[in-house]
């Protein structure tokens, strides 16, 4: 089975959320991709499609989240407001990487305002090949984050 990909964006990220839902859709390790907007450039601010998104994975219903705002900052806030969630914003190969594998993190954000459409859909095409391995040494730091949480 592939991976189950919710995808949105703010009016700053409208045109890459575009051309990233394509790239995914055409994409065989990708079984679904949900896109929960926002449906034109108007104005829309970015808490709510994060918000949104990041719900849908929370709740078991998508594995992972890639979400774009002009700078990937506002996106990857309001997202990790949703219990569960680890959102982040990574600009490099290697924090694409580590944000998977040291992380666990379920959302990726993106700036269209920070870097350019070739870029992202190349750190989307990397993001896909990662996976987080549960028996590392990452996983008791992530399970602290975890513990955090529910005590928080
Ligand atoms: O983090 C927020 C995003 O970059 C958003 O697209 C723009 O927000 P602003 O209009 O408040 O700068």
């Amino acid at each position: 089975m592939g991976w189950k990909i919710v995808i949105g964006a703010d009016d700053a990220g409208f045109a890459y959320k575009e051309a990233l839902r394509d790239l995914l859709e055409d994409d065989p390790r990708v079984e679904s991709v949900h896109d929960v907007g926002v449906a034109d450039a108007a104005a829309t601010p970015y808490p709510r499609v994060a918000v949104a998104a990041a719900s849908i994975v929370a709740r078991g219903d998508a594995d992972r989240a890639l979400l774009i705002c002009g700078t990937g900052l506002g996106v990857a806030i309001a997202a990790n407001k949703v219990h569960g969630i680890r959102a982040v914003t990574a600009h490099d190969s290697y924090s694409v990487e580590r944000s998977v594998k040291s992380n666990n993190a379920q959302v990726l954000t993106l700036g269209a305002r920070v870097i350019g459409l070739e870029l992202a859909k190349k750190l989307v095409d990397e993001w896909l090949e990662h996976r987080f391995d549960p028996g590392s040494p990452s996983a008791a730091k992530v399970r602290l984050i975890d513990e955090y949480e529910e005590e928080a």
